[in-house]
């Protein structure tokens, strides 16, 4: 039938992956870990990315596109920057029947393609700051549980490469690109997050901290990590010897940063706002904010209330609100009604022959199914309300839920026990690295250990003698933990 085999509460990822497919978002693909992204989600990636890519612009940041090929010998550049990570390494070893020399990496990700030719442009400090972006592809070969959107082997993504004269600099571009990252989040996706950094354990291993965007999911209690910013300090230019003569002459390394988010978003958004009926899209990234569908009746006008629905779409689009009609004649209202809630396009219009004799219109929004009649005269300023109204409410009922989750707690029992409630947990941590591996180790299970998720930066007051929940010595921060993504 059409409606869903799963619900959400009960059976989250058989859910979610029936969501993805019924809703037109993904088609599943024959290589494990691969989707297709069809347009329904292409098109909330674009919303995102015109966003985006208009901020990043305005901060004198150039796009460019390096190769996807990345050679053996550069790739392993410097050990420990991808030591742990080599077994996600896609290779190309042939080229017809015949072996390539040298075998190929395929980009994990692109500091090893990009800096050695940051090296080269940069001499002076007339070359800083050294700003680019490239909108592409990655491929990570990963081995666990691959989730549209969430984790696969070939994901889109953003990555900003940076590079400065001062540390100054580099610090606060970190914490402005992280703000375009929530407001992505935030602005668009209706997903709230917490702005925070990474422990050292949690952090880029190359880099010198880590800012993230901490989005969560209710449903399965998991953190996931939204997008995230890191400041490498001047590690990659030791690596790849990226200096440059200052002011005064002397010789000294640059200070980078590098920045990406990717279309885990889309993930995180249907993870977050869908229901039993399909997809829940938020107005700002539905690229159908308004389905106009004629109400047919026997022996009705039914030119009449076409071109009503036609009228309305146009007055509508001519508003800038991306409004369509559906008048497939091989479909009964019913069904059409069933199809968009699946979809989740935010408001219909219903035209029937009493709304038509009336002049008005039937609307019902997808978030609360609540139904209101409007007078065809009032529409635009109406649906512009409604539509601002379903992105605030969709933010607001995220939020309230993203809330009910966070539980504070000062010791290991009250961690252990809301771990088990599937909580995000906020405790007072001695912040050394040991104890957040000894977490990761106590708490190890089929559902995953717990690990650190961020240290926010609004910090809550921390009262003095105040002590770790899972060391019992003195704590320094309070730190958010959770199983996660
Ligand atoms: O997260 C970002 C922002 C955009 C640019 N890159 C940084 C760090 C990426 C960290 N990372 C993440 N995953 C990786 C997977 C690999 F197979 C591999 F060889 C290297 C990496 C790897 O360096
Ligand atoms: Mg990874």
């Amino acid at each position: 039938g059409l409606g869903l085999s799963y619900k959400k509460d009960e059976n989250f990822g058989e859910w979610y992956s029936e969501v993805v497919v019924n809703g037109e978002m993904i088609e599943y693909y024959d290589i494990s870990g691969c989707y297709i992204l069809r347009p329904w989600a292409m098109s909330i990636w674009e919303v995102m990315q015109t966003f985006f890519d208009a901020e990043i612009k305005k901060m004198k940041i150039k796009n460019c596109y390096f190769p996807l090929f990345v050679s053996s010998g550069v790739l392993q550049k410097e050990k420990d920057h991808i030591e742990g990570f080599a077994p996600e390494v896609a290779w190309v070893t042939k080229s017809g029947e015949s072996e390539l020399e040298m075998p190929i990496a395929i980009r994990p990700t692109s500091e090893t393609v990009m800096y050695p030719y940051f090296s080269k442009w940069i001499r002076g400090h007339r070359d800083l700051p050294l700003r680019l972006n490239q909108w592409c592809n990655v491929v990570r070969w990963e081995f666990s549980n691959p989730t549209p959107f969430i984790r696969s082997r070939e994901f889109l993504w953003q990555e900003g490469h940076t590079a400065f004269a001062t540390k100054e600099e580099a610090d606060t571009e970190v914490l402005d690109i992280l703000e375009l990252y929530r407001r992505i989040y935030e602005e668009f996706l209706a997903v709230p997050v917490i702005k925070g950094k990474k422990s050292e354990h949690e952090k880029f291993a190359g880099g010198l901290y880590t800012t993230t965007v901490e989005a969560f999911v209710p449903n399965t209690g998991r953190g996931v990590q939204g997008a995230t910013s890191h400041c490498l300090g001047q590690n990659f230019a030791k690596m790849f010897e990226i200096n440059f003569e200052n002011e005064k002459g002397e010789k000294s390394m640059v200070w980078q940063n590098s920045w990406a988010y990717t279309t885990r978003t889309i993930g995180v958004m249907i993870m977050v706002h869908g229901d039993d009926k399909g997809l829940v899209l938020p107005p700002k990234v539905a690229s159908v904010q308004v389905i106009v569908i004629p109400v047919p009746y026997k022996d009705a006008d039914m030119q009449g209330i076409f071109d009503a629905c036609a009228d309305t779409v146009k007055s509508l689009n001519e508003a800038g609100i991306r409004a369509e009609a559906d008048f497939r004649d091989n479909y009964s209202p019913g069904w059409k009604y069933s199809n968009w809630e699946m979809k989740g396009v935010p408001l219909r219009i219903e035209i029937g022959p009493k709304d038509f004799a009336n002049k008005q219109v039937r609307v019902v929004r997808r978030d609360n199914a609540s139904k209101s009649d409007i007078p065809m005269a009032d529409l635009v300023e109406k649906v512009k309300d409604m539509l601002n109204n379903v992105q605030q409410s969709l933010f607001d009922i995220a939020t309230q839920k993203r809330d009910a989750c966070i539980q504070v707690v000062h010791t290991w029992e009250e961690f252990a026990e809301a771990l088990g409630q599937k909580k995000m947990i906020l405790a007072p941590w001695c912040d050394e690295e040991e104890v957040e591996k000894d977490v990761k180790a106590r708490t190890k299970g089929d559902m995953g250990a717990a690990k650190s998720l961020c240290t926010p930066f609004d910090q809550p007051e921390l009262p003095e003698g105040t002590l770790c929940f899972a060391s019992g010595k003195p704590a320094k921060k309070w730190t958010y933990w959770g199983r996660s993504y």
